[in-house]
């Protein structure tokens, strides 16, 4: 007998017909065919989930998938009468545990591998196991095991891809997928996805062409959409764009998962590209957040100057990371006292991230009333040729790098740029490790009561320098922050701490913001203003203890506080698109958020057969052995 919910269904009169559904929990289930029923890739859609993804039709899971679906899992957690209306009873150990206790079992567990990547591993199978149990480990111990899901450890995982691969999570499309990219799309089981995380694996993290074993970095980047910022897995998407790779080593590596030539360029590159965003708001609506990751940098300026007006779009490692350094900048002036146009800037590498921060505290600076030219002329770029200097070939300095190109003799190295120009900010986003010398570190600290130092470049094998060796050899005056975490120090006595100046507070909460008002358009502003808002949520007392980002442990209210930030903001200058206004914009925000902890698995909307339907107990015959008759 099928429950009440499925026979309502079988019941709808002389010219319904009943078809197979097939929703995004993989469930086959039958459902009545009618005028507001959708056809969609041959599949009927699950007209169950129609809100927000969330809503689950008893009538369409198994007793068993409640322990298979990685959505559906509480572990121990089922009571026993959801263990027996479900159908599980007997399919798990009699114990119950609460999630709390299930959370403290999972933190045990980690902890016990010393090496991280087999803690990465063991953090992707309990995502694959337990959705809500996954998020409420990573929500409740951010500073413990962001570093895991995410840079230094991300990047080995990706390093290693081929290696670890077991189960498929996000969606690969290839360029021998040109013309039918929507059908590709289709097959990814979601309804409501919100948020798109893509990278073509060119330059992952500072590793280099991970080509597609790049897909670690929008699956973590995505994870933390979740942990940092509540936006519910089931919205996000993270997508890998394989055109292949020009990474020599991973083409003659037997493990590599991917396309097996070099990369495809030019025109058919960017056509592809073009056909993977139309394809993205087709299926998912116009304004469906695109974040770009870790492509190469022209790329990266390319696509962000080409799909920003046209698309809800942002590129992460240029605008992303701005924003986080404005906001470390912004914290210092509280310590340093000066005005962000009293300081002038060196910047080591200038690619995508540092390009990004250098427009951007351009930009901050003409708020603050210097002209567009002399914030300029107060930033000194560097790349692996030395000085950016007006002497080069201008074809060669792409994304604005020709701003900010001085007309000076070409100096090569980094000290004798910091000798020269006597910056009060230096900022590393080169992937070169070590490059922050003793040398270097000392003249900064020379000229500057407290000068201010970022190694950005991740992962932390990549830094230019440690938080130790900023310490030690600034005599612990430094403000500094690193791309990837790195532990406190010690410096005659005292102990210092450190920020991690990463993109990761910036981007979860902006995608929040973006969602709550349904912008469609991500305009430059909204990069300053996330800058502001993680810097005013810096404590006096945090501030003291040497770092200039609020703690890790702070993040998820950092994120919050970004987005209504971006809701007062959108509806003040009529970007928004979801009306009406909320008033209480913080409440609103809230709605937004995923609750990692358990519901009840058996919804008031669960009908049981009534008792007159249950199938009468199985009658027990005589049997014959040998003859003889037993009962
Ligand atoms: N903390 C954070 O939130 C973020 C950190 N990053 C990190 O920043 C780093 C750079 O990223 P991105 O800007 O996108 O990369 P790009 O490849 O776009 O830029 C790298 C830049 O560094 C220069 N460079 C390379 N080697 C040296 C060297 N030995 N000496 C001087 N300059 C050098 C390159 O010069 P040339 O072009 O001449 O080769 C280029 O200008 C990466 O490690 C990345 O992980 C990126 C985004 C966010
Ligand atoms: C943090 C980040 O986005 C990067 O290193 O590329
Ligand atoms: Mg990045």
């Amino acid at each position: 007998m099928l429950p009440a919910v499925s026979r309502s269904l079988l019941s709808n009169g002389p010219t319904s017909r009943i078809v197979l559904t097939s929703c995004r929990h993989g469930i086959i289930g039958v459902a009545p065919c009618n005028n507001s029923t959708s056809f969609e890739n041959g599949l009927q859609r699950c007209k169950f989930h129609s809100v927000g993804g969330k809503i689950i039709s008893p009538s369409q899971v198994k007793g068993i998938d409640h322990l298979r679906d990685p959505r559906l899992n509480k572990g121990l957690a089922f009571t026993l009468e959801e263990r027996q209306l479900l159908g599980i009873h007997g399919l798990q150990p009699p114990r119950f545990k609460t999630q709390e206790e299930q959370i403290e079992i999972c933190q045990e567990s980690v902890r016990r591998y010393n090496d991280d990547l087999n803690k990465y591993l063991y953090l992707a199978e309990l995502q694959d196991r337990n959705e809500k149990l996954f998020f409420g480990l990573l929500m409740e111990n951010v500073e413990e095991l962001m570093p895991i899901v995410y840079t230094p450890t991300v990047g080995l995982a990706c390093q290693k891809f081929g290696l670890i691969y077991r189960r498929p999570r996000g969606l690969f499309i290839t360029i021998n997928d040109r013309g039918h990219i929507l059908d590709v799309l289709k097959n990814w089981p979601e309804e409501s996805v919100r948020c798109v995380c893509v990278t073509d694996g060119q330059r992952i993290l500072g590793l280099g062409d991970l080509g597609a074993q790049g897909m670690g970095i929008p699956v973590g980047k995505l994870a933390l959409y979740t942990a940092l910022a509540g936006i519910p897995p089931y919205q996000c998407l993270p997508v890998l764009l394989d055109v292949g790779t020009n990474n020599e080593n991973l083409l003659e590596d037997p493990l590599y998962v991917g396309l097996r030539h070099k990369r495809v360029t030019g025109v058919d590159y960017d056509e592809f590209v073009d056909e993977f965003m139309e394809a993205v708001v087709r299926r998912y609506g116009q304004n469906t957040l695109i974040q770009f990751e870790d492509f190469a940098s022209p790329n990266a300026f390319k696509f962000l100057n080409k799909y920003r007006n046209q698309y809800c779009t942002f590129n992460d490692d240029i605008q992303g990371t701005a924003s986080v350094v404005l906001a470390g900048v912004q914290a210092a002036q509280r310590v340093t006292g000066k005005t962000l146009p009293q300081n002038k800037f060196v910047f080591f590498g200038a690619g995508a991230a540092a390009l990004g921060i250098a427009s951007l505290i351009a930009q901050a600076m003409v708020m603050e009333g210097l002209s567009l030219q002399q914030a300029r002329d107060q930033i000194w770029m560097m790349d692996i040729d030395g000085l950016v200097t007006k002497d080069r070939d201008p074809k060669s300095l792409l994304g604005g790098l020709g701003h900010f190109a001085k007309d000076k003799p070409p100096l090569r190295t980094l000290i004798d740029v910091v000798n020269e120009v006597k910056p009060q900010v230096l900022i590393g986003a080169s992937t070169a490790a070590g490059t922050f010398t003793p040398e270097v570190l000392n003249s900064m600290a020379k000229t500057n009561e407290r000068p201010i130092i970022f190694a950005l470049s991740n992962p932390t094998s990549k830094a230019e320098c440690t938080a130790e060796q900023a310490f030690i050899h600034t005599q612990g005056r430094c403000l500094f922050s690193s791309g990837s975490p790195f532990p406190p120090v010690e410096y005659e006595g005292k102990i210092y701490k450190t920020g991690q100046g990463n993109n990761a507070y910036i981007f979860p909460g902006v995608a929040l913001g973006i969602l709550a008002t349904g912008m469609y358009h991500i305009k430059e502003e909204v990069f300053l203003i996330a800058a502001k808002a993680v810097a005013e949520t810096l404590t006096p007392a945090e501030l003291e203890s040497g770092t200039l980002y609020p703690p890790l442990k702070q993040i998820q209210n950092v994120s919050m506080h970004i987005a209504v930030k971006l809701c007062e903001y959108a509806y003040e200058k009529g970007l928004a698109s979801v009306y009406p206004e909320p008033q209480d914009k913080m409440a609103w925000v809230k709605t937004k958020i995923f609750s990692y902890k358990y519901e009840p698995s058996l919804p008031d909307t669960y009908q049981w057969p009534e008792a007159d339907t249950v199938k009468p107990k199985r009658e027990i015959k005589p049997v014959t052995v040998h003859g003889a008759t037993k009962a």
